[in-house]
């Protein structure tokens, strides 16, 4: 297997600067390999993915995930959520409160007056165990205890990434608990499908088709207002293909709201939990695609509204807008919104999502 040999240069990484140890765990880069020859780097440091090496047009390969070359960047970087797992709880909770069996549970506050992507130490912060089950399937596992970052119930998490010979980078989230809890589960990729470069182009230009007829419109803090707007007539209407930069700086009081795109999209489904076409981006000069499946109902669209100028792999420094978000998960704060699809999961009960990003060209 790949990672039992000491590999010098992974994707134009160092494996070694990757190895470390926090809290007695190690930290380690995994990297998977399919039959096209094209490989994907992730550490089990919260999950990043710090490579995805595809093709353009002319069979050039680049890195289309924007990440660090190093584990200290990794831990200490300006951008806390780069490229990595998100749990326990993805996006926002009101207050950080919530109701669960008629207690009331307080989280920790970190965005405003709100709680966000499962705390001030969520997974994307936590050293996972590491499984390499063959040169295409990482498996890590992840078990946060009874109370940790105020939630209930022990939660014992497995994620599975699965780099497919169509390029496809599957990931699944199983987890379940024994008492009681909340728990939305994603991925925070941070995509730039012109390849990480310096400077690194931004999303502008990028070609969006988004398969939502509705979004979760945002009040001034970025939580969920309640209302499930129509996006016909708005920014937020990718259901024909448009430039994401197209409305992107609109007088609008949502996009103002979000500094840019920050919303949850509600996914046409026709099925509750069927895996299905969530969204396409295309870029015009590489001419890379990437498409994105989701068995989940909702999809934040995140356009890197604010981390500005920093230094990630390959010497590159990351622009704000550098990136594309999407973020496959239930709604934020549904929790506290009983007519949003439930994030409950009681014991017994298997919690799973799967996510697929398909990567190609046009
Ligand atoms: O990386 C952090 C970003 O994650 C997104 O999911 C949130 O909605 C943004 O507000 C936040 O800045």
């Amino acid at each position: 297997m790949t990672n039992t040999t000491e590999t010098k240069n992974i994707c134009g990484l160092r494996r070694e600067d990757f190895q470390t140890t926090v809290n007695g765990k190690k930290t380690d880069l995994f990297i998977l390999k399919n039959k096209a020859g094209n490989e994907v780097a992730i550490t089990n440091y919260g999950g990043a993915v710090v490579a995805i090496m595809v093709p353009d047009k002319d069979g050039k390969l680049a890195n289309v995930i924007q990440g660090h070359d190093n584990i200290q960047d990794v831990i200490n970087s300006p951008e806390p959520y780069l490229s990595t797992l998100i749990g326990r709880f993805g996006n926002r909770i009101a207050k950080g409160k919530f109701t669960l069996h008629g207690k009331e549970y307080s989280l920790p506050i970190n965005n405003g007056p709100n709680a966000l992507h499962g705390g001030v130490k969520g997974f994307n912060a936590r050293v996972w165990k590491p499984e390499m089950m063959n040169d295409q399937t990482l498996v890590l596992h992840y078990v946060a205890a009874y109370g940790e970052e105020g939630f209930t119930g022990e939660l014992k998490t497995t994620v599975v990434y699965t780099w497919t010979d169509n390029n496809e980078l599957q990931i699944e989230y199983l987890a379940c608990t024994n008492k009681k809890t909340i728990v939305n589960l994603t991925h925070h990729g941070f995509f730039s499908l012109a390849g990480i470069a310096n400077p690194t182009p931004k999303v502008d230009n990028l070609i969006c088709e988004i398969n939502a007829d509705f979004y979760l419109p945002i009040d001034e803090t970025s939580i969920p207002t309640g209302e499930i707007r129509c996006v016909e007539g708005t920014p937020f209407d990718f259901r024909t293909p448009k430039e994401v930069g197209k409305d992107i700086d609109a007088d609008n009081l949502q996009i103002k709201r979000g500094a840019g795109y920050d919303h949850c999209f509600v996914l046409n489904k026709k099925e509750e939990g069927e895996l299905s076409f969530a969204a396409r981006i295309t870029e015009p000069k590489s001419g890379r695609t990437m498409e994105v499946y989701t068995t989940e109902p909702g999809m934040q669209l995140y356009t890197d509204n604010w981390a500005d100028g920093y230094k990630g792999q390959h010497g590159a420094t990351f622009p704000k807008r550098s990136a594309i978000c999407f973020e496959c998960q239930h709604f934020p704060d549904s929790p506290n919104r009983p007519y949003f699809p439930s994030v409950v999961l009681k014991e017994g009960e298997q919690y799973k999502q799967k996510t697929i990003y398909k990567f190609g060209v046009k």
